[in-house]
């Protein structure tokens, strides 16, 4: 039972309006149970965050749609739009459903990773381009691609600005998404826009781990997920050398912190979406980037494969749906 708040509403409810986006679901839920203000604020926070799981992050809202499976809005988990690194400053709390709009510049511990480059001994960037804007198939840089596996792209390290034509992964999510809840496979990511095949469609970013933390915090999401539903987002990516020897090992847990890319589910056909890191000129760490490996439909899911299917005692099963489903899912060695 919720009662009216006394004559001290007014203000009260002004600092609620600052308080309760930093609160998880759980709190915010206890909360408004104390008033018919705070019920009702709470009620618009909510509705905002479903509206957008990003926050304002990205240039285009993402929604969660779940209006037949259960009572679940949204997700709760911090956001970035770029890979980060793990650090004591990290705020554990992210504001999201206020009513004005979280920027960039208001979460700046969120971006560390961004800041990761190549320098020398003197501090200067290394290995940028020196055009003043990289546009055609004249420009030098657009010969930077496809050498190998490995996309690359200009990036800190380049005269060129964030406006240059060979940036094409460096701005976030590309294309309309929306958050679409599924009554096995939990909530699955699925396109709200035709996407023609090989475009950029976003990065998988999140906190990047040693491979100890990401082997203890693999554990520790096995363990959770015997007990009942949970999802976890750990991502271990290989890049390795022609010989066929792994040479770098990104760890990359969207569990937490995370953007969009972890809630793409798995398709045992292989999905419409494929994988590849891109490295930016000056940049320390390639990113892993997902473009569409086919044309894609509007409201269609996007899927791409987890990996190869391993015999283990825990394993989950898989309700992709394909033809060619192996019946559980693949199962990261960490
Ligand atoms: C990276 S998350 C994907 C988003 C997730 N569905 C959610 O609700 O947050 C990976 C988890 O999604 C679920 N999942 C992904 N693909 C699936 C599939 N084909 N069949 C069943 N569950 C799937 C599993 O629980 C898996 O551990």
């Amino acid at each position: 039972m919720t009662k009216r708040c006394n004559a001290t509403e007014p203000l009260l409810v002004e600092c609620a309006e600052l308080v309760l986006p930093y609160l998880t679901p759980w709190e915010l839920a206890s909360v408004s149970l104390t008033c018919r203000s705070l019920l009702k604020l709470s009620r618009s926070i909510t509705l905002r965050r479903s509206s957008d799981a990003s926050r304002g992050f990205e240039t285009l809202p993402i929604p969660f749609l779940n209006t037949t499976v259960d009572s679940h809005p949204y997700v709760h988990f911090l956001y970035t739009p770029s890979l980060l690194l793990p650090s004591p400053l990290l705020l554990p709390r992210q504001p999201w459903g206020g009513s004005s709009v979280v920027s960039l510049s208001a979460a700046p511990a969120l971006l560390l990773a961004q800041s990761v480059g190549l320098v020398d001994a003197s501090g200067r960037t290394l290995s940028g381009c020196d055009c003043q804007a990289c546009a055609g198939s004249a420009c030098p840089c657009a010969s930077l691609d496809g050498l190998d596996d490995v996309g690359r792209e200009c990036g800190p390290g380049c005269r060129c600005g964030p406006e240059c034509g060979n940036r094409a992964t460096r701005n976030g999510v590309a294309v309309g998404v929306k958050i679409v809840r599924d009554g096995r496979k939990g909530w699955g990511l699925h396109s709200d826009q035709f996407i023609r095949k090989g475009l950029f469609v976003f990065e998988y970013a999140g906190e990047l781990l040693t491979t100890k933390e990401a082997q203890r915090r693999h554990q520790y999401y096995d363990e959770l997920a015997s007990h009942g539903r949970f999802s976890s987002a750990l991502l271990v990516v290989r890049e390795h050398l022609p010989s066929g020897k792994a040479c770098l090992r990104l760890n990359i847990d969207a569990t937490r912190i995370g953007n969009v890319a972890r809630f793409v589910n798995h398709s045992c056909d292989g999905g419409n979406l494929s994988t590849k890191l891109v490295r930016s000129s000056g940049a320390l760490l390639p990113r892993l980037c997902f473009f569409a490996s086919k044309d894609i439909q509007v409201d269609e899911e996007l899927t791409f494969s987890y990996g190869e299917i391993r015999k283990r005692a825990n394993e989950l099963p898989c309700f992709c749906n394909s033809p060619f489903c192996f019946g559980t899912l693949p199962s990261e060695d960490t």
